[in-house]
């Protein structure tokens, strides 16, 4: 068997042109556009791209973009002060912090002061309640984005084999949520866990998010699978690697993922929806 890639790629851009259309319906009845404000604190190079990233897709949907772009010496109280001051800003429809931050800066706090309704990362912890409650309103965007993903197979989820591996705050818990939330019957991998091989083995729905290359062997994939790598790993040589041995993998799997070109668009494109959500449904309360 050699798998049917998913591509993240092209299905990132259809959400950003089916947003398009739902911002320029919105403007042209006389509402004011979605926005969404990005906190950069500090030259991280791969941060900067995402951020760019992000930015980029506001002003292609049309979205109206608060850049915050400050030095890596920026304190604690500073980030409060701008966090507070976003929440209260009426034309802020989401408000994001890239991670990571630097090291004398503690996230959690600031994470969890954005108003839940305007937490478009879904890292809040009400919002991670309601996705565990069953009851989701801003779903974390790489998650949700792998959730898009699999629907996009036409897989049935219900009753699936679903592993996961890796059990971090922001990727790894909130998968395993969204997985149960779909019917899956789910394991959660992680550091303590032992018989990896065993646990991948089993799983009719892989999902791949540790950030170490080649942590999945990919002969362990079980024949027919569908296999999602959250890992972006960039070699000395530039070029970019997932977490699972792609080449075995491919030749067990019904479905892959590429990296890049896979789950990275997608966490994009799932903030660009989950900041539109925010603005429609949470704040302007208004059907498109
Ligand atoms: N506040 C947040 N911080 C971080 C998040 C997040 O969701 N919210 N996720 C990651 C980084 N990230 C978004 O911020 C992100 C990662 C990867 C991609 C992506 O498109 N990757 C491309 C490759 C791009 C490259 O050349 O490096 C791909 O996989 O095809 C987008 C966004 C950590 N921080």
């Amino acid at each position: 068997m050699s798998a049917q890639l998913i591509d993240g790629k092209s299905i990132a851009q259809s959400i950003r042109e089916q947003v398009k259309i739902k911002v320029d319906t919105m403007t042209s009845k006389g509402y004011r556009p979605p926005g969404l404000a990005v906190i950069l604190v500090g030259q991280d190079p791969a941060s900067e791209v995402y951020v760019n990233g992000k930015r980029k897709a506001c002003k292609e949907v049309g979205f109206k973009s608060f850049s915050y772009d400050l030095p890596s010496e920026t304190t604690q109280q500073e980030l409060e002060s701008l966090i507070q001051s976003l929440n209260e800003n009426d034309e802020v429809d989401g408000i994001l912090l890239q991670l990571p931050v630097p090291a004398h800066i503690d996230s959690t706090p600031l994470l969890d002061m954005i108003k839940p309704d305007k937490d478009v990362d879904g890292f809040h912890p009400f919002n991670l309640g309601k996705l565990a409650q069953r009851a989701p309103q801003l779903e974390s965007c790489t998650p949700k984005g792998i959730m898009t993903l699999l629907k996009s197979t036409g897989i049935e989820l219900k009753g699936k084999e679903a592993v996961v591996v890796g059990a971090s705050n922001h990727v790894g818990r909130p998968m395993s949520l969204e997985l149960l939330l779909s019917g899956c019957t789910v394991t959660t991998t992680h550091r303590f866990t032992k018989n990896l091989q065993e646990h991948v083995a089993r799983a009719d729905i892989l999902v791949v998010a540790v950030g170490k290359p080649g942590i999945v062997d990919g002969s362990w994939v079980k024949e027919g699978a569908t296999v999602i790598d959250v890992g972006i790993n960039r070699l000395d040589n530039g070029k970019l690697i997932g977490d699972i041995g792609f080449d075995e993998a491919q030749k067990k799997a019904a479905f892959i993922t590429p990296v890049p070109g896979g789950v990275g668009p997608m966490t994009i494109a799932t903030l660009i929806e989950n900041t539109l959500h925010a603005a429609t449904k949470l704040h302007l309360n208004i059907e498109l």
